[in-house]
């Protein structure tokens, strides 16, 4: 069975005393997590501070960004190694406000996502269609080759660390939440080009996502569908009791 993965993206916000105080009101409420996990994803200048309260706690680590290359002249990237190294597990890759404000296409977000698994963090990678994609009908061929084109060259034993996270950009920050049942469909399609490109196993074990506009009023019926294995939360996240509700979702 799939745990579902819980995610706080808290984006470029909090400083290094705002997110350690975030992270202990998470913990001082939070109790162990045995059917699900959770993690937060802070800015890269608040991960080390953040790490050491996060050990022996029910909540883990990730990170919003990273280079492809362990190490170089990459003036401002921080690299897979780098992150290992603070204590991240997860990193997400392609986010959408990367893809849009920084250019990072395809190919970067599988290079990305192969230079994560290649350093032992597993990457979230998000997929997601913009509003004329979805009124135009090209939400599902779109996302689903958002997703073929970032599992490039990953082979089928590495895909037990990849989570797929379902964004699409309308709901992003909007208040604007894809329904449950898009959503749903949307997973199904995007499970059903998992089974193509892997098998059906393989697929069924893969976790996806959603991401957008999820709130402690919508966490329940969206993680009530089948195919919905976690959200990623943006707004939600950076406050503690909107992001426990979350995390607590029925
Ligand atoms: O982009 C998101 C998470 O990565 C979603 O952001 P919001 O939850 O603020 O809509």
């Amino acid at each position: 069975m799939r745990t579902p993965l819980i995610a706080g993206n808290w984006k470029m916000y909090k400083t290094i005393g705002e997110a350690t105080a975030l992270v202990r009101d998470l913990l001082a409420e939070l109790g162990p997590l045995t059917d699900r996990e959770a993690i937060v994803c802070p800015p890269f200048t608040a991960l080390a501070a953040v790490a050491p309260l996060l050990v022996d706690s029910p909540l883990g680590l990730g990170a919003q960004n990273l280079y492809h290359e362990a190490q170089g002249a990459f003036t401002g990237e921080v690299s897979p190694v780098m992150l290992a190294d603070v204590g991240c597990r997860y990193v997400i890759v392609g986010h959408s406000e990367r893809r849009q404000y920084f250019g990072e296409s395809d190919a970067l977000v599988n290079r990305k996502l192969r230079a994560a698994l290649a350093h032992g963090l597993r990457p979230i990678v998000c997929v997601g269609e913009s509003k004329p994609q979805r009124d135009a009908g090209q939400a599902e061929p779109i996302v689903t080759a958002q997703v073929r084109a970032a599992l490039v060259e990953v082979p089928p034993d590495r895909m037990s660390d990849v989570v797929i996270a379902y964004e699409p950009i309308w709901a992003i920050g909007t208040g604007d939440t894809a329904t449950p049942a898009d959503a749903q469909a949307m997973h199904a399609a995007i499970r059903a080009t998992l089974a193509e490109l892997y098998g059906s196993e393989i697929a069924t074990a893969v976790r996806i996502q959603y991401g957008g506009s999820v709130k402690p009023d919508n966490i329940d019926e969206l993680m009530a569908q089948p195919d919905i294995d976690g959200a990623l939360v943006g707004g939600a996240s950076l406050q503690a009791a909107s992001f426990l509700r979350i995390i607590q979702y029925r």
